[in-house]
């Protein structure tokens, strides 16, 4: 009786307005060995990821140079990029979910937005148009915030609306690092990991939290990703007692550094040598800043790091990524509709949602706007303000 309700409210929106865009965004990766080269030019571009001097003559170049070691990379892991697949299944559940949490805003139709690879955000903005879509939420799904990441997929969007022509209303989750759901999707990941160690042992292996790290220039200018991420290991350090039964040494340490500058450390591969020499045998690397399998994981951390710790006998064990976790499908879920509660309110019934406190970041709350007026509010650096006048009312939704 109930989904039958919900159904026939869906047709009635449908018929009216339209499917509420939910659209994902992320940098993307190579879906094909073929793509590693366009892949890498696109993000050698992008100046809110590495600002260079001469950047339109110096990408490609740098993209031709980095191609074959790339590469080799991506033909390790399988000859791609798993992470279109994982989005779509990602947002294929998440929909589902919301046309039952939010009925009032259903139906909800996922979309995916990327940065580098296809479906690029001008085509996926063609293709809502194409489904009469009047309402999206711009749903990051980095969980911590960076102007490198999700500002970069702000301004892109940001760029792409001006130029097409729609009249979608739309809203912004732009970070999301201790919602309850996510954390405790990490959390029952890093629990099933420890289960691969004996019992009496679980509780004394050390468990490395992994990010991608930032060049300390980012840092520096007040970006929000490192406090973001480390708010993230200690929502998920407080839960997992509750699951494990122990508390674990824990350290959160960088990954993925490219280039000679100086980046964030301590290294994740320093960090497995200096366990080894403080005699730990055993630990456990969790990803903590992407919600899906990539390269990092798949390559990085299973094969290069995994190796190395082999070869100084310290055996490295890596929690899960969230891929299709349905806890984690159903914290976006949550999310999202926390967040179309807070931006289109209802009197509707809505006891099923969890955590509708948290509704998504900066923007959430503020009334919707026919254009997008989001660019990346980052940090509060000169180089981000004078690019972004985030502080001078032109963003404001
Ligand atoms: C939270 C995640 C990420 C942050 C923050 C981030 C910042 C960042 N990255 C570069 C440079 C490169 N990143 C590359 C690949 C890559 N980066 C992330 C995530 C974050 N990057 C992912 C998931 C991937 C791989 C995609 C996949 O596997 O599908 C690359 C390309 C690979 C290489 O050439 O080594 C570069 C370059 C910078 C400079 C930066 C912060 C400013
Ligand atoms: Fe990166
Ligand atoms: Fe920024």
């Amino acid at each position: 009786m109930k989904s039958s309700l919900i159904r026939l409210k869906n047709v009635i929106n449908q018929n009216s307005s339209g499917p509420t865009g939910i659209v994902m965004m992320n940098m993307g990766g190579p879906a094909t060995l073929n793509d590693v080269h366009s892949f890498l030019s696109n993000l050698f571009h992008d100046k809110d990821l590495i600002p260079l001097p001469f950047q339109k003559l110096l990408a490609p170049r740098i993209a031709s140079k980095r191609t074959p070691k790339i590469k080799e990379q991506y033909a390790a892991i399988g000859g791609g990029s798993p992470i279109l697949k994982w989005t779509e299944i990602q947002g294929e559940g998440m929909a589902k979910l919301l046309d039952e949490l939010s009925p009032h805003t259903a139906p909800h139709k996922p979309y995916v937005a990327f940065r580098y690879v296809n479906p690029l955000t001008a085509d996926t903005l063609e293709q809502m148009k194409k489904d009469g879509v009047k309402r999206a939420v711009a749903f990051t799904q980095y969980p911590q915030y960076s102007c490198s990441t999700t500002g970069s997929s702000l301004n892109e969007l940001y760029k792409q609306i001006k130029t097409t022509d729609t009249d979608i209303q739309w809203s912004v989750i732009d970070r999301w690092p201790t919602h309850p759901g996510l954390v405790k999707a990490f959390a029952q990941n890093i629990h099933q990991a420890l289960q691969r160690f004996d019992q009496d042992e679980r509780k004394h292996v050390p468990i490395l939290f992994s990010a991608h790290s930032l060049p300390m220039s980012i840092v520096n200018r007040g970006d929000p990703y490192p406090a973001e991420v480390a708010s993230t290991v200690q929502s998920v350090v407080s839960l997992l007692p509750q699951l494990t039964g122990h508390a674990n040494p824990h350290r959160l340490v960088w990954q993925s550094q490219v280039g000679p500058s100086a980046w964030l450390g301590q290294q994740t591969s320093d960090a497995i040598q200096g366990l080894r020499k403080l005699g730990y045998k055993k630990a456990i690397v969790v990803p903590i800043a992407f919600t899906s399998d990539h390269i990092e994981t798949l390559f990085e951390l299973d094969l290069e790091n995994a190796e190395e710790a082999h070869e100084i006998g310290l055996r490295l064990e890596r929690a899960p990524s969230l891929n299709d976790s349905p806890t984690f499908i159903r914290a976006i879920a949550d999310l999202a509709a926390a967040h179309l509660h807070n931006v289109y309110p209802s009197n509707q019934s809505t006891t099923e949602i969890q955590d509708t406190g948290y509704v998504g970041g900066w923007e959430s709350g503020k009334p919707t706007s026919t254009q997008f007026k989001m660019r990346c509010p980052g940090c509060t650096n000169e180089v981000c303000l004078k690019q972004k006048d985030y502080f001078n009312g032109e963003n404001a939704i």
